[in-house]
């Protein structure tokens, strides 16, 4: 079989003179490449030249077409853009469009040593460590592999919350040919849609994710750091890994990630088009009563501070949210109260300490409004100016130190609030009350304790930095996983962003990332936290609005109000009759339970004009004057009444139990006295007797003679009057002065009286006839 070489071929079809002789030589040649075609196909190591050959020549065709379908598409893409025009993610575009021009090319110097000129060949990068994480990357549902090139984004509405893309690299959408570069185009158009329609699914929102990419800085590029990261239509982003210049065994080994976003920033975006994008949309929902987080998270010297504090010309989200804030509340003054309240704390070695009024660390609590920190100062702002002074006091009581990596690392997580409350009148008149709050955060740098520093404090400072991040990793894990515990608790600065991670919040996170690829490893990792917090779901979320209802109408409210002071007044009364019948019931029970003596009674109840006003009375009676206007405290009033009722009976029971003994040990006496005397007088008495003229009666001759009733036996029986119509003195009897011992005590109506004037007790011992013979005995 004759073996025809390529030069034979070439040479073939220059020597052609004829159109018709070049047509068959043509066909020849093309048989023979056949043949050779053929051949190679069965000995791989036969004509490698002519392999490439023929497939240059089939990249040149795909070309041509492929450059034929642009054409077709470039009106329909212009159709999108005019669309688009008022979003302000295309803003951003015209603004950088000589970024996007190049960037719609391959990546050029990172992606060209990644790709193989005139080469159909997608290759599929080799990825330096994969985790876990990365290995679950590539199993698809159903366990297929599958490769997305551009679509892992925005999700649809029917994809399961938890599902693992699976992501290949490619080498970028021109080629994988004509079919794919079209569909990309169609599928960059759907995507820059999304960003401004926040995908809502199951009710919830999903994290939005954004990477910032700055510059090189001055030290990267005098130490000759080459740029690893490049950003491709504003949403992909390529990562390179360059090889070792030393290891000449990798010296042509290539790794590299591709990732999406909902938007990626180009190292030229101004930090107004990455406010407008990621921040502005929050800020209007939180002025809605919505409550949203911005978070900035990546390496330690990525440009976290700068884009959420920036510099004096270039401010950040903070301050750009500020003004943003003040000033729309400024065009709806009109239509309602707005109140702005602001607080600012740090979370520095696992404490949180207030930046606006620093001093003891704040501890951490849980209430209905989620986690809050116990005593953290609140600010009522009402410019931006103010909030502007605010920060700048807050930011100097703000940890940085300076690190190998960054001259002013932020040594601590620093969490900005604003709390915008509004008050309106509805339609119905009803008051409207809606609450949001907006969270902005500058995390601490990702690092590596080498890459900063191994010593002392900063050591400290690292491991903590890491270990709140490292918490948030786990935390951003099982929220993607689904799981049932979402372990917010393993740090400070997880509890605090439960509600932006997990909760009814709209959250947006910033990655940022630094081009040099002496930080290929922090980059790689911030970009892979980044890409797996896209899965994360929020909780559906409704406005915090609470509304108070309110009488249609003037006289409604006219109404309401006679009504209110009519049930109050009738309160008050209803109350102060129950305490006339308590304090009337004290004073039954009062007689009742306790031998009353006349002074403490008529103490009690003496009216106020008295001869002798009372204290306690007066106390009582101001009670019952209606000093005390609440409930409670005519209820105070009547405890303290009753007790000091109680506090009298005890009084005058130890009182009374005092004059028993005095009147028993008197009684005593005055029997020993008649005793004696008796004695003494024994035998005239009896010369007496038996002259039967008298008869001396003596307490015991009489006690004898008393019929026994056995109502004696008590020694103040002893002072009962003998009089037979004399009933059993009561309470009554004495203040009604219906005893008959009263009436002999010159209108003193006090018991003490009665027993210190024996007088007043028409004693045996008293009676005129012992008397006398009393004196005839001493005779
Ligand atoms: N987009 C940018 N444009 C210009 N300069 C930038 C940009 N991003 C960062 N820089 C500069 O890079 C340096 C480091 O940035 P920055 O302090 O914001 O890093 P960081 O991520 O906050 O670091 P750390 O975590 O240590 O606090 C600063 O000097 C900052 O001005």
């Amino acid at each position: 079989m004759p073996v025809s070489t390529r030069s034979q071929i070439v040479n073939q079809g220059r020597n052609a003179t004829s159109p018709e002789q070049w047509t068959r030589s043509r066909t020849r040649s093309d048989q023979e490449q056949q043949n050779h075609a053929n051949l190679s196909m069965r000995n791989p190591h036969h004509g490698l030249k002519e392999k490439m050959k023929a497939l240059t020549l089939l990249y040149e065709q795909q070309k041509q077409a492929s450059a034929a379908l642009k054409n077709q598409t470039s009106s329909r893409f212009e159709e999108h853009n005019h669309r688009l025009r008022t979003h302000p993610s295309v803003e951003l575009q015209g603004s950088c469009k000589k970024e996007e021009k190049e960037s719609t090319k391959p990546p050029s110097h990172v992606m060209r040593e990644n790709t193989i000129p005139n080469s159909t060949i997608t290759r599929t990068y080799v990825l330096p460590q994969p985790s876990i994480h990365d290995a679950k990357e590539n199993l698809g549902v159903g366990g297929s592999d599958r490769i997305l090139s551009f679509s892992s984004c925005p999700r649809k509405a029917n994809e399961p919350s938890n599902r693992v893309v699976a992501r290949k690299l490619s080498m970028g959408p021109e080629q994988k040919g004509n079919e794919v570069t079209r569909n990309n185009n169609v599928q960059e158009l759907e995507k820059l849609e999304t960003i401004s329609e926040r995908p809502s699914l199951g009710g919830g929102s999903r994290i939005l994710v954004f990477v910032r990419l700055r510059p090189m800085a001055k030290k990267e590029k005098e130490v000759g750091s080459r740029c690893c990261v490049r950003i491709v239509n504003r949403r992909d982003v390529y990562l390179t890994e360059f090889a070792n210049e030393n290891d000449y065994l990798r010296l042509k080994r290539l790794r590299g990630r591709h990732f999406t976003f909902d938007a990626s920033f180009p190292d030229s975006t101004t930090q107004q088009e990455v406010y407008s994008t990621t921040t502005s949309e929050l800020v209007e929902a939180v002025l809605q009563g919505r409550n949203g987080s911005v978070f900035c998270y990546g390496a330690t010297g990525a440009g976290k501070t700068y884009t959420m504090l920036g510099t004096m010309d270039n401010p950040g989200v903070m301050v750009l949210a500020i003004k943003d804030l003040f000033s729309k509340i400024r065009q709806r003054s009109c239509d309602g109260n707005h109140v702005v309240h602001l607080s600012y704390l740090e979370v520095y070695n696992e404490t949180v300490r207030d930046l606006l009024a620093p001093g003891r660390p704040l501890v951490l609590r849980e209430d209905k409004q989620g986690i809050v920190a116990a005593g953290l100062t609140q600010y009522r702002a009402y410019s931006t100016d103010e909030v502007m002074a605010l920060l700048q006091q807050g930011n100097q009581n703000r940890t940085t130190e300076p690190t190998r990596v960054n001259e002013t690392s932020s040594r601590s997580h620093a969490i900005l609030q604003v709390m915008v409350e509004y008050r309106v009148k509805d339609d119905a008149k009803n008051v409207v009350n809606r609450v949001g709050k907006l969270s902005l955060i500058d995390l601490a740098g990702s690092e590596r304790a080498l890459a900063t520093d191994q010593r002392t404090l900063r050591s400290l400072e690292g491991a903590n930095i890491n270990r709140s991040l490292l918490a948030l990793s786990s935390c951003i894990n099982a929220l993607v996983e689904g799981k049932k515990h979402i372990p917010y608790r393993n740090s400070k600065l997880t509890q605090l962003l439960k509600d932006s991670l997990g909760g009814s919040c709209n959250t947006v996170m910033i990655a940022n990332v630094s081009p040099s690829n002496l930080s290929f490893g922090e980059t790689q990792n911030t970009l892979h936290w980044a890409d797996r917090a896209k899965e994360i779901r929020t909780k559906a979320y409704e406005a915090n609005e609470e509304i108070q209802y309110m009488p249609e109408s003037e006289t409604d409210h006219a109404k309401l109000l006679l009504e209110l002071q009519k049930e109050n007044r009738d309160l008050r009364v209803h109350l102060a009759r129950q305490q006339q019948k308590l304090l009337t019931l004290q004073a039954q029970s009062f007689a009742v339970h306790a031998s009353p003596t006349p002074s403490s009674v008529t103490s009690l109840l003496t009216p106020p004009s008295s001869a002798q006003p009372n204290e306690k009375y007066k106390s009582r009676s101001s009670f019952l004057s209606g000093n005390c206007f609440t409930p409670e405290s005519k209820k105070k009033g009547a405890d303290e009444a009753v007790k000091e009722l109680r506090r009298t009976v005890k009084a005058l029971e130890a009182e009374i139990e005092k004059m028993k003994k005095d009147h028993t040990s008197q009684l005593k006496k005055k029997d020993d006295l008649i005793r004696e005397l008796s004695r003494k007088s024994e035998k005239p008495v009896e010369g007496l007797r038996g002259e039967g003229s008298k008869r001396v009666v003596t307490r015991a001759s009489l006690r004898s003679k008393e019929p026994s009733t056995g109502e004696l036996k008590s020694p103040s029986h002893r002072f009962r009057s003998p009089v037979p119509t004399a009933k059993k003195r009561s309470f009554w009897d004495i203040t009604t002065a219906n005893s008959p011992s009263i009436a002999s005590l010159n209108g003193r109506k006090t018991r003490s009286h009665v027993i210190s004037e024996p007088v007043a007790v028409p004693s045996m011992l008293l009676q005129p006839g012992f008397a006398r013979q009393k004196t005839d005995c001493l005779r």
